[in-house]
């Protein structure tokens, strides 16, 4: 059943949330998944070895370094950028088709890749996950012990440029609290999207 109200939700359009690491984007997107599950969330490519814990297709699409080029030479993603020595792209089919029926779509991705988001889809907002301070930032990142001295230290690098970037954005969420957080993002969001026939 399709049912066309004539306030129907207006266009929904790509909202993309990026930060620092270890600001703790996938920990709000994590919480947004449970609490919250009519947000659709991409799955990303990347290349990087997956962590303890992390599931194949759920957290990523874990692909080799020849099977992202093939998907960049195929023009498959919409955006792809290389960070701390790997590389991350969001395949673009799921996220147009999603947009096409008139659903919202959310992508958590870095700094480039919201870059050329914002290029190649100017109607996208963007949003920037801020830590309450930088001292919390490198607290959250060294505490959650999945990199070694070399990798956070590329990432604290790659964090800098990200905090002086925050005025690019359209909206600032400070991650206080991941539930305050993730509650701010949903607002941003706008009210879920009216159903249509098929799509969930
Ligand atoms: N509001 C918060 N208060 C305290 N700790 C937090 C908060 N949000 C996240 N954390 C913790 O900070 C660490 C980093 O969080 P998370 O992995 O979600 O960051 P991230 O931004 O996704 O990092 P990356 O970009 O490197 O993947 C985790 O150990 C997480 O539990
Ligand atoms: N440009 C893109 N960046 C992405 C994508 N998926 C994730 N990311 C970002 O990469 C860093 C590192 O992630 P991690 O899981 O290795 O800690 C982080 O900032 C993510 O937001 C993507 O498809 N494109």
């Amino acid at each position: 059943m399709s049912i066309d109200f004539p306030h129907a939700a207006p266009a929904q359009r790509l909202t993309v949330l990026s930060g620092p690491s270890g600001v703790g984007k996938g920990s709000v997107k994590a919480l947004i998944q449970e609490y919250y599950p009519w947000v659709w969330l991409s799955v990303s490519c990347t290349t990087r070895q997956p962590r303890p814990g992390e599931v194949d297709g759920a957290d990523y699409h874990f692909v080799s370094t020849d099977q992202f080029e093939s998907m960049i030479a195929a023009g498959e993603f919409l955006e792809w950028a290389s960070y701390a020595g790997n590389l991350y792209g969001t395949p673009r089919g799921p996220v147009e088709e999603r947009l096409r029926a008139g659903l919202p779509a959310l992508l958590e991705i870095e700094l480039q890749g919201a870059r050329q988001v914002r290029r190649s889809m100017p109607d996208s907002q963007l949003v920037f996950l801020a830590p309450p301070s930088w001292d919390e930032l490198v607290r959250r990142l060294t505490g959650r012990g999945t990199e070694d001295a070399a990798t956070i230290e590329r990432r604290l690098k790659a964090a800098r440029a990200e905090l002086a970037s925050e005025a690019e954005f359209d909206h600032t969420v400070t991650n206080v609290s991941i539930e305050q957080a993730a509650s701010e993002l949903v607002e941003l969001l706008g009210s879920p999207a009216i159903v249509k026939s098929g799509a969930r």
